[in-house]
C-alpha cells in the first residue's frame, strides 16, 4: 500500500479569525499528481500554508507521515516567484544549493555531491549556463527553474508549486510538466494551477478549492462535473488557449 504523507481532516482556517477555508479534507499519498484548481481567492494558497505548516489550522488535523508531530522535510516547494524577494544577492548556484540549508541547518558545509546534484538539477531545468548570475537579474521563467532546483535538491517525497506557469515561456512550459511526469515516477506532486486545460493532461487527480474542497479522482472532468462541484472554471479545451476563470461563486 502507498505510504500516506499528508493528511488533512476537517482542516478550518483562514485569517485574523475569518475562515479562508472551512471542512477541509485531502490525503496526500505517495506517487500521487494533484492539480488544485479554483477561483481567485478561493483558498489555494491558503491550502498549501497549512500542508507547509507556515499557517495553523483554527479547527482539523493534520498528519505527516501518519503523525500529528511529524516533520515536514520531506516537502520541496516551489512559491510563487512574485513572493520572491529578487534583490537578494546571491547567485543561482547558492539560491538551488540553499535548498539543502533549509533541510541540514544554516551552517551547512556543501559537500562536492551537495554542488554536483545542484548542477544536475540546474542542467535539467536548463538554466546551468546561468548559475554564476545574481538571482534578480533572471527573467521569471529563469527564476522559476531555478526555484524549481531548489526544491528538488533536498530528493523531496512531494514537490509543491504553487502558480508555476505564470511566468513560464511555452517552451518551458512543455519542457517543466514533462520533468514533473518523470519525477512523480519518485515523489508525489501538489500543483496549483489556473491552467486546467493543460494540467489536466498530466494530473491525477484534480482538486477544486473554493472554502471547500471537492476531490476529482481522475484527470478527466467535465464542465457538468465542474458545474456539480460548484467550481466556477470554464473549461474551455486542453492545449495552450486559455481557458476563463470566473469570480463569481454564489451560483448554489
Ligand atoms: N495574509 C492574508 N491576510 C488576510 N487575508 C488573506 C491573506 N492571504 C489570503 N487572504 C484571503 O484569504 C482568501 C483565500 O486567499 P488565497 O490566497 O488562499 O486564495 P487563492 O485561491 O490562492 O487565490 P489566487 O488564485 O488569487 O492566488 C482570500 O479571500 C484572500 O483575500
Amino acid at each position: 500500500m502507498s505510504e500516506r504523507l499528508v493528511e488533512l481532516t476537517d482542516i478550518t482556517t483562514g485569517y485574523d479569525g475569518v475562515a479562508a477555508i472551512e471542512h477541509v479534507n485531502l490525503t496526500i499519498n505517495e506517487r500521487d499528481y494533484i492539480g488544485i484548481i479554483g477561483p481567485n481567492g478561493g483558498g489555494k494558497t491558503t491550502l498549501l500554508k497549512v500542508i507547509l505548516g507556515i499557517l495553523p489550522p483554527f479547527s482539523g488535523k493534520v498528519k505527516l507521515h501518519g503523525s500529528t508531530d511529524g516533520k515536514r522535510d520531506f516537502i520541496g516547494y516551489l512559491p510563487q516567484v512574485n513572493n520572491i524577494d529578487k534583490k537578494f544577492p546571491i547567485t543561482v548556484q547558492e539560491v538551488v544549493l540553499s535548498g539543502i540549508m533549509s533541510r541540514k541547518g544554516i551552517f551547512t558545509r556543501y559537500s562536492k555531491q551537495d554542488k554536483a546534484l545542484a548542477r544536475e538539477l540546474m542542467e535539467r531545468t536548463g538554466i546551468e549556463h546561468l548559475r554564476k548570475k545574481v538571482i534578480g537579474e533572471l527573467s521569471g521563467g529563469q527564476m522559476q527553474r531555478a526555484f524549481l532546483s531548489r526544491a528538488l535538491i533536498s530528493k523531496p517525497k512531494l514537490l509543491i508549486l504553487d502558480e508555476p506557469n505564470t511566468y513560464v515561456d511555452n517552451k518551458f512550459e512543455g519542457e517543466l510538466y514533462e520533468l514533473l511526469t518523470k519525477l512523480n515516477e519518485q515523489m508525489a506532486i501538489v500543483i496549483v494551477t489556473h491552467d486546467l486545460g493543460t494540467v489536466s493532461q498530466y494530473v491525477k487527480s484534480i482538486a477544486c478549492v473554493n472554502r471547500g474542497l471537492h476531490l476529482h479522482p481522475s484527470n478527466i472532468i467535465s464542465q457538468e462535473q465542474l458545474d456539480n462541484y460548484n467550481c466556477p472554471i470554464q473549461l474551455i479545451t486542453h492545449g495552450h488557449i486559455p481557458h476563463t476563470v470566473l469570480e463569481n461563486h454564489n451560483k448554489k
